[in-house]
């Protein structure tokens, strides 16, 4: 293995907002959180523990305190619930599923799905990746030398094909472009959140473009309840037989262990919505920001490259657990732009945290965004370096410094996936590409809904070795 030379990118800061130092007028406030949340997080809350703000529509406790978080999320936790406002951006066809249900439900969906996302389910889904990176690649391949794309846009499309290849392994039952544009419409309209959100004015005033809205939702539910009747059928049609080994079977299959019952449509329907909605943007996300970071650090795409040529070629099975410097990329990726940038919560009785007493009602924010740039908590928090993800450093990490996925119980169900699949993708595709920012490209972080690259990543992506055929399509039949 060639040494890791330090360059001065080692010293790489990524772009981000410069946090204000003092608070914004509420009109400038108001307008600030519409367009970018990001830019209104002021410097103080990325010095201290535990900041109370007052909104416009609330007050809220910002939470940045180890112990205190480990309270609200794991030991306090039945004293916080998912807040209003999440709530209501969830209600949009997910209400059923496990990203939005509370309480004796949340719990009996936990345990049903727990085994759909546990890490050996999760390791049979490396082929279907494998695939999807696959198409990418031979997609990519064929745009010739230079070719500009918004990388953004791709790994949205890839990993929205990994979804669909590991839901419905025996396809979507129709027209593909047509089950794609249904279910980007309703991306486009579901968790919309407008002015009247933040005000929490009631669901029963109409919003704007209200019946668009159902319009979309209804056509894509429609579609998504045809493709589990299908499979309803196939699988009570064929009892003894091979089932399509995926997310849908197993959905259908699921037992709740203590009344022995499964789900019903509108929750089955409503978990995979919660699936395709959760794991699709969040995940492109993460790929996107580790690639535009790695097009930074010539140093780390080199390692990142090395450890790809040498591991790919490798088995299959277990291929995620051995790169662990593309994970670790992913991981610092995932630190420096958390797809999940703020989670909530809504105290239910009184409480204290870190001598802070809190009212019932009081909104908590967590945000991974500030708790992953905070001063007391990281050293150099602005800087790309990876090295703290490595094995050798990785214990150094605080357990409640860096959440991604959230901790305690309403942990992401799908953090394994969502890894294995990131960081297999990011190996295959640094290996086989140089991507290079265009000259006049403007990245900046952005968050709706997900922390994404606010103008897309425009990049110019160069086959490194496609004379030959695609390296995954080889190596998946040596394994
Ligand atoms: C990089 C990718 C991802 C990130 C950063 C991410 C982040 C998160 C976070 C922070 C939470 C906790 C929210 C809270 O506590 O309020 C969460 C929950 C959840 N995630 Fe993910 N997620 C990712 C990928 C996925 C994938 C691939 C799936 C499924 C295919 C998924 C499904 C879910 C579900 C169902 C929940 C709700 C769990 C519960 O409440 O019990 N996520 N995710």
């Amino acid at each position: 293995m060639p040494d890791f030379e330090p360059e001065i990118s080692q010293n790489y800061c990524p772009p981000a907002p410069l946090p204000p130092e003092s608070r914004l007028h509420w009109i400038r406030l108001l307008a600030t959180l519409k367009r970018n949340p990001l830019e209104c997080w002021r410097a103080e809350f990325f010095r201290e523990p535990i900041a109370r703000v007052r909104l416009p529509f609330a007050d809220a406790l910002l939470v940045h305190d180890p112990a205190a978080i480990r309270r609200v999320l794991i030991d306090n936790a039945g004293n916080y619930r998912k807040d209003p406002i999440q709530r209501r951006i969830l209600a949009n066809g997910l209400a059923d599923g496990l990203l939005s249900v509370e309480d004796a439900r949340w719990e009996a969906q936990r345990r049903m799905l727990a085994p759909l996302f546990a890490r050996r389910t999760v390791t049979t889904f490396t082929g279907a990746m494998l695939t999807a990176v696959d198409r990418l690649t031979e997609r990519w391949c064929n745009l010739g030398q230079g070719a500009a794309v918004d990388v953004a846009a791709e790994m949205a499309l890839l990993t929205l094909n990994v979804l669909a290849l590991t839901i419905f392994s025996d396809g979507i039952a129709g027209d593909y472009d047509e089950f794609r544009d249904a279910m980007n419409a309703y991306f486009a309209v579901i968790g919309r959140i407008g002015v009247l959100d933040l005000l929490g004015v009631p669901q029963s005033v109409p919003r704007p473009g209200g019946g668009r809205l159902r319009r979309t939702m209804t056509y894509f539910e429609g579609i998504i309840d045809r493709i589990i009747e299908a499979r309803r059928d196939r699988l009570a049609a064929t009892p003894a037989g091979e089932p399509p080994a995926d997310l849908l079977t197993l959905l259908l299959r699921a037992l709740d262990p203590s009344t022995g019952q499964s789900m019903s449509l509108t929750e089955v329907r409503s978990n995979i919505l919660t699936f395709l909605s959760a794991g699709h943007e969040t995940t492109a996300n993460a790929l996107s920001w580790s690639i535009f970071l790695l097009s930074q650090s010539s140093p780390w795409r080199a390692r990142v490259r090395e450890e790809a040529a040498r591991e790919l070629a490798g088995p299959v099975e277990g291929v995620a657990d051995r790169l662990v410097v593309t994970r670790a990329v992913v991981e610092e990726a995932l630190r420096l732009y958390p797809p999940i940038a703020a989670l909530s919560r809504m105290a239910k009785g009184p409480d204290r945290l870190g001598g802070v007493a809190v009212e019932p009602r009081t909104l908590i924010v967590i945000a991974p965004y500030v708790l992953h740039r905070h001063l007391l908590l990281w050293d150099q928090p602005g800087t790309f370096d990876p090295s703290r993800f490595l094995p050798e450093q990785r214990s150094r990490v605080g357990r409640f410094a860096y959440l991604p996925f959230g901790i305690g119980p309403r942990i992401c169900i799908g953090a394994s996936f969502a890894l294995q699949e990131a960081t297999i993708a990011l190996a295959a595709l640094t290996r086989r590409f140089e991507t290079e920012l265009l000259p006049d490209a403007k990245v900046w972080p952005s968050q709706k809904i997900t922390l994404r690259p606010e103008h897309g990543l425009p990049m110019r992506v160069t086959p490194r070795d496609c004379g030959e055929r695609p390296v995954l399509r080889d190596e998946k039949k040596r394994a």
